[in-house]
């Protein structure tokens, strides 16, 4: 098969999402192509949801998630509604199951352009997070940047939701330059696999407003797993309920940390244009697209 492939320009609340279609395809993705894709005209983004045949009966596709520096991620909220919309337009259907490297994805249609995502179940043990050394209570941990009677930033609460969180507690999510620290934070020896950093400020019983730099992507106009983490981190310390608003800068999601220890995920997905990606950027091998072991 040669010539170029199609891809889809997509955005959660402003986070720019490219959604490429490799079902029935032997073409595959590596860093270098995600890197490479990413600069094509028209080609930005902040994830590429790549799209492999489903090896699990009853998914749709299985999915590996790019971040833009070519890294991989195994969640993102915001990408997985704009698959899962792309799905329900293409097929009709309400509902599509979605496998990610973190497991199986539940998608439903909320109506009005909404989709319901089922994120999964946080996790907040140390090791699972991960972080490089035991902490027994994640709720709030021992970090801190600035001067050690003055922090800047300290005691953020941190928990996997498929991918690796940290979030702080601040009175106001704009008055610290998160473009600046966020890459020391990121890179924080206490997080070996990394982490996305979230400044977080809890304006009412259920609604939060939040600032995300990426792993991988920076500083973003949303991240849905940060909101997620967020959420779930604020309901644990007593900040807020289990419902809640996440206001970011691209736009809400609505959060609901349920009674069975499942989040829901709920916001928007739009189409925004159709690209092409030339054949030459990709690898083509025979080899599933998704091997490595389910969680
Ligand atoms: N924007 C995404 C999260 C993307 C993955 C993240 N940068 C990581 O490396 O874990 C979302 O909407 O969840």
């Amino acid at each position: 098969m040669g010539g170029d492939l199609s891809f889809v320009k997509m955005n959660g609340i402003g986070n720019e999402i490219v959604v490429l279609d490799l079902r029935g395809r032997p073409e595959r993705v590596d860093a270098a192509a995600a890197r490479a894709i990413a600069a094509l005209p028209g080609g930005w983004f902040d994830q590429m949801m790549v799209l492999y045949d489903p090896v699990t009966p009853g998914t749709a596709a299985a999915m590996r998630i790019f971040n833009v520096d070519g890294s991989e991620s195994f969640a993102c909220g915001n990408g997985t509604r704009c698959v899962a919309a792309r799905e329900f337009a293409r097929t009709g259907a309400s509902r599509v199951l979605l496998q990610s490297r973190a497991g199986l994805l539940v998608c439903t249609d909320a109506g009005d352009g909404a989709v319901t995502v089922d994120m999964g179940t946080p996790k907040f043990g140390w090791a699972d997070i991960p972080l490089a050394e035991p902490f027994h209570d994640t709720r709030a941990i021992e970090l801190q940047i600035g001067p050690i009677d003055a922090p800047i930033l300290h005691s953020p609460s941190v928990v996997n939701v498929g991918n690796p969180h940290a979030i702080f507690w601040v009175d106001d999510v704009e008055a610290l330059d998160l473009g600046r620290i966020g890459p020391m934070l990121e890179n924080h020896p206490l997080f070996p696999e990394r982490a996305n950093i979230s400044l977080a400020h809890v304006t009412a019983p259920d609604a939060l407003t939040l600032k995300v730099w990426e792993r991988g992507a920076g500083l973003t106009r949303a991240c849905g797993s940060a909101a997620c983490a967020a959420a779930v981190s604020a309901a644990r310390t007593r900040r807020t309920g289990r419902t809640v608003t996440v206001s970011l800068p691209g736009g809400d999601l609505v959060i609901t940390w349920t009674d069975a220890d499942r989040i829901l995920m709920t916001g928007p997905a739009e189409h925004e244009y159709d690209g092409a990606v030339p054949a030459a950027v990709f690898a083509v091998s025979t080899g599933a697209g998704l091997s490595a072991p389910m969680r």
